[in-house]
């Protein structure tokens, strides 16, 4: 790679991206962006309405991604440093065109693009793909309450968002090395092995 790499890792609900993102800038030393969670002031009011909240929810999750980025191109990528985030910006389209609707929709994609379109997009995506039961575990499992209620519905659709979103991303951003991951199969957290086979697949692609 001719430049210091900007890495994102991606992936429904719980599919394991702060926890990836977190392992490997441990082992590639490498400075971690993780997106704010427990601040967020409309996520519980969200999945107790979603048709009530979705339009704050996600201008919240743009406006303080956008701040991250710009951060995150101040102090890394134009001064040549590698850098690994647990999203790539591209997820709140993925989320609004899910969440909103008619006029909302429109303003929310329109906002997205005039804010994003001139930013740096990361070199490399790590996508964990798993499947409904996965995921659902994953998130019991964390137990953080809001997400109770998350409808088995909902995360199915994101599912196959994330895969046509990913889809879509290796057409319009052919330069993007899209790098997938079984997250069903694969399991960096119990598994040693697992989780240097995808250390080594990076540090290859960083080369
Ligand atoms: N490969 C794995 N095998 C088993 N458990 C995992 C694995 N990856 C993550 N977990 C566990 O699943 C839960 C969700 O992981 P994590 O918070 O990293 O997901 P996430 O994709 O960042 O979630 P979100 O979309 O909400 O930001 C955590 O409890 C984590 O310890
Ligand atoms: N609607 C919506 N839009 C987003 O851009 C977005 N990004 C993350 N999330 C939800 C998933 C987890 O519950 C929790 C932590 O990731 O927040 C989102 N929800």
């Amino acid at each position: 790679m001719k430049h210091a790499p900007f890495i994102a890792v991606e992936g429904p609900i719980g599919a394991g991206k702060t926890t990836l993102a977190t392992m490997l800038a441990g082992e590639l030393q490498l400075p971690v962006i993780k997106e704010i969670v427990e601040e967020n002031p409309f996520l519980d009011k969200f999945y107790q309405n979603m048709d009530d909240w979705s339009f704050q929810l996600e201008m919240f999750f743009l406006c303080n991604r956008y701040k991250q980025l710009e951060d995150t191109v101040n102090q890394y990528i134009n001064k040549g440093k590698p850098v690994i985030s647990d999203y790539h910006i591209y997820k709140n389209l993925i989320f609004g065109e899910r969440t909103l609707k008619g006029t909302k929709r429109e303003k929310y994609r329109e906002i997205y693009h005039v804010l994003t379109d001139d930013l740096p997009k990361p070199d490399i995506i790590l996508y964990i793909r798993a499947d409904l039961d996965t995921l659902l575990a994953r998130i019991a499992k964390r137990g953080r309450q809001f997400e109770e209620d998350i409808a088995p519905a909902y995360l199915q659709q994101l599912i196959e968002d994330y895969d046509a979103a990913m889809a879509s991303l290796a057409l319009t951003e052919p330069s993007t090395v899209i790098v997938t991951i079984d997250g069903n199969q694969v399991d960096f957290v119990e598994n040693k092995e697992d989780f240097t086979r995808v250390a080594s697949q990076l540090k290859e692609l960083m080369k």
